[in-house]
């Protein structure tokens, strides 16, 4: 033990301005490249310091944790969520309030949410409704995605002023929802095309829909009209086919594509051959929490209410293997992230669909339990790492969406998001101690590994030890600016995604061989 004291570098510390100063000491750092022990200083919503604690000194008056045996991780970003949707006849219950609140219980310190406009709405009008809703309830930091639900050359330029003027990077098309929001294959060339020239992100909802309606048309005609119909009227290889459609639109646009929620093995495949023959550049891939934690199975045959509660789409798949196979794609980089596509309904709601299954309302939740369902069925199910589950839950949302390094990482200079995090805690899930609006929870009763001490909202604890308090209206809106370099250095040769060797081993090596047996 050395007795010489060492030179410490004094970090001077401003008390007169200093707001929220946290110090968290002991925690080991999990970043998404490499995990270390570290003490952080937090100060006015900032990270101020990291690094050894012989390195700084802590006067009095600030609030210290100690996080020996934890880990200190950012905060999860939920890159699909929406609150208080319009949807179906109905709105879903978790408003911007509650749904915010239930995110940062679980460990998410920001989420983005869609502006949906109705056909022929104004993108730029939807948008202010959206902000106008969201402003004044966000107990954390969120973003908008804005969903392209008709076409036009109004609409085109107003993604222009939407990536120029009002924080938007990235636009949801919808190749589903027939006569609602879905875009044929010449108006989804001409949106990828305008994305790209506006270096934005185009995001799909990918599933044919053509096909849907249908199939729609049979099953009801047959008198099959219960929730059993939904997953019917779209088997995954529906949803697969639309994948591997918009993946060639996208690269033929040179459009940098989001494929959101993907659901099923079919699809997940689809997605990680697009993403090998384009070398890893163009496509990118999001799986939920509901996917990852469970499966058709769980519901059937437990009645209407059981079975509505489950309705999303695409659906969840009959296949119990496709939650390990969809994390086994998280984990080899075929997918890249996770959200929730936190769409609430109550029991009443839901019911709207009682003798057709096209009117239930469709969305369950997701946002409070997306970290803990990604820690039990990843890491401690021993198939992702700590650094890999940062990743996919929080750090490749921010360099998609170009938010990063101010959100999705533990550094000097970043926002304060940060959760520290009990890997062998556990915790039972239910709807009678979640924090959602909304009277189901889809994984009622399942225990998961992975459990917050503290959730610091920009410096703010908001949660602690499981007391959650949360501010009405304390997030902000964060702009989301166009060209994320994780993207584009890509798109425009910059850098290579992946070594050129490396890419053929895995284009004639395990990607044939990881996919074979499927076919
Ligand atoms: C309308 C929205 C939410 N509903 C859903 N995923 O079932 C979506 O399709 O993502
Ligand atoms: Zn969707
Ligand atoms: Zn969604
Ligand atoms: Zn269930």
């Amino acid at each position: 033990m050395s007795t010489s004291p060492k030179p410490v570098k004094k970090v001077p510390i401003h008390l007169q301005s200093a707001q929220n100063r946290v110090y968290i000491k002991n925690g080991e750092i999990v970043n998404h490249d490499k995990s270390f022990k570290a003490d952080v200083y937090i100060e006015d919503g900032i990270i101020k310091f990291v690094g050894p604690s012989s390195e700084i000194t802590i006067p009095g008056g600030v609030r210290t944790i100690d996080a020996s045996g934890l880990m200190i991780i950012p905060g999860g970003i939920d890159p699909h969520t929406h609150m208080q949707l319009p949807f179906g006849g109905a709105v879903a219950v978790d408003d911007f309030y509650h749904g915010t609140k239930a995110a940062v219980a679980g460990g998410t310190t920001m989420i983005i949410d869609f502006v949906l406009p109705n056909k022929h709405e104004s993108m730029i009008e939807a948008y202010d409704k959206w902000r106008s809703w969201a402003d004044p309830k966000v107990c954390c930091d969120y973003g908008l995605h804005v969903g392209i639900t008709w076409w036009s050359k109004s609409v085109s330029e107003e993604i222009g002023i939407l990536c120029k003027e009002l924080g938007v990077n990235s636009f949801k098309t919808f190749m589903a929802y027939k006569g609602l929001y879905q875009l044929n294959d010449s108006d989804l060339l001409d949106v990828f095309e305008r994305i790209r020239h506006l270096n934005g992100v185009a995001m799909v909802h990918a599933e044919n829909g053509d096909i849907i309606a249908k199939n729609t048309q049979r099953l009801l005609a047959e008198g099959i009209n219960g929730p059993e119909g939904h997953e019917l009227s779209r088997p995954e290889e529906v949803e697969a086919e639309a994948v591997h459609r918009a993946c060639v639109l996208a690269h033929q646009a040179d459009c940098p594509l989001y494929v959101v929620h993907v659901m099923s093995k079919s699809a997940g495949i689809e997605l990680a051959r697009a993403r090998h023959r384009y070398r890893g550049r163009y496509i990118m891939g999001e799986t939920l929490a509901a996917a990852l934690g469970t499966d058709a199975t769980c519901c059937q045959h437990l009645g209407f209410d059981a079975e509505a509660a489950h309705v999303l789409s695409p659906p969840l798949r009959p296949d119990k293997t496709t939650p390990e196979f969809l994390m086994k794609l998280l984990a080899n980089d075929d997918l890249q992230l996770t959200g929730s596509d936190n769409c609430t309904f109550n029991k009443e709601h839901k019911a709207l669909g009682k003798g057709d299954f096209t009117k239930i309302p469709n969305g369950v939740n997701g946002v409070e339990d997306r970290m803990s369902l990604v820690w039990e069925k990843g890491v401690h199910a021993g198939l992702l790492d700590p650094c890999r589950f940062v990743a996919v839950t929080s750090t490749n949302a921010a360099k998609i969406f170009n938010i990063y390094p101010q959100k999705g990482r533990i550094a000097v200079g970043s926002d304060a998001d940060i959760v520290i995090w009990n890997p062998n805690a556990t915790r039972t899930i239910s709807k009678d101690t979640h924090h959602h609006a909304c009277d189901f929870n889809i994984f009622e009763g399942m225990t998961v590994h992975g459990v917050c001490e503290f959730v610091l909202v920009r410096g703010r604890i908001c949660a602690e030890r499981g007391n959650v308090r949360v501010a009405e209206g304390f997030g902000r809106f964060i702009p989301t600016p166009v060209r994320p370099p994780f993207v584009y250095d890509i798109i425009e040769g910059k850098v290579q995604s992946q070594p050129e060797e490396q890419h053929e081993e895995k284009q004639n090596g395990s990607v044939a061989k990881r996919f074979a047996e499927l076919d």
